[in-house]
């Protein structure tokens, strides 16, 4: 009916304008809202709550829709160990969790302090405990040559990660995925690797596509959207069963 678009078109525009008014984003704030506004221990409410939040301020958050494209493809890919670079206040982080197998585990990856401490709170509100995840606080650079020991506490062999989540600066996204399959953490029979881009045209991206556009023995671009890309990184022809179905 009119009145309920000329009131939809309102509601929409005055959000607009306040997110425009409110500027940059702000951690502190974020985590104040989530942790006072929602249920604690209720995850959907605490994915509700950053998405009301991101409504009416600037949000670094990818947002419901490009997070139900993170749910299919996490339904899909059924991974037992994930890594997220770029934490920021755990919405993706808690997404993934959240559809993990009860022995799966996500290890992250923040760079700011203030950040990963106010993150790793939002994750344990939304219920989760720290035999599920752990967060690393340092650049991704730094953290990766480190990786092996928190996916394989007891330094047995280890599968290397079934997804990994790209969201913290596209100008590392090359240089970590090299870092990653250098140091054997991808999953040699199957590992997807999600690269979140925040440009209208992802150029933003166009290094690590062309990269991967030459390694067509182990990497394809699987998915293509505007907001993420989805590459499938195989090293072994398919007869080594990788741990993914827990
Ligand atoms: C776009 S936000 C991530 C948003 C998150 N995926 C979500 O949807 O809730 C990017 C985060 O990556 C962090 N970051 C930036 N560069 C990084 C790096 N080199 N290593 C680790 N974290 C980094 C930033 O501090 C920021 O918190």
């Amino acid at each position: 009916r009119c009145c309920d678009k000329v009131s939809m078109l309102w509601h929409r525009a005055l959000a607009w304008a306040l997110r425009l008014v409110r500027g940059r984003v702000c951690v502190r704030s974020t985590h104040a809202f989530v942790f006072s506004e929602c249920t604690h221990g209720k995850v959907d409410s605490v994915l509700e709550t950053f998405d009301l939040y991101a409504e009416t301020h600037p949000s670094l958050c990818i947002g419901p829709e490009t997070g139900e494209v993170l749910d299919e493809v996490v339904r899909r890919v059924r991974p037992s160990r994930v890594l997220e670079l770029g934490m920021h206040c755990g919405y993706t982080s808690v997404r993934l969790l959240r559809l993990l197998p009860p022995a799966g585990r996500l290890i992250t990856v923040e760079l700011d302090p203030l950040t990963a401490e106010l993150g790793e709170e939002i994750i344990l509100v939304a219920g989760f405990k720290h035999s599920q995840f752990q967060v690393l606080t340092s650049s991704s650079a730094e953290a990766i040559p480190t990786l092996r020991s928190f996916l394989e506490p007891d330094q047995k062999t280890s599968e290397g990660f079934n997804l990994v989540l790209m969201d913290h600066d596209p100008q590392q996204y090359l240089p970590d995925l090299l870092a990653l399959e250098r140091e054997e953490l991808l999953c040699p029979s199957g590992c997807s690797i999600l690269l979140i881009s925040r440009k209208t045209r992802a150029e933003d991206l166009r290094e690590i596509l062309d990269h991967v556009r030459l390694r067509a023995d182990r990497c394809s671009i699987k998915t293509e959207l505007r907001s993420m890309v989805e590459i499938s990184y195989q090293k072994e022809s398919g007869n080594v069963e990788c741990d993914n179905k827990i």
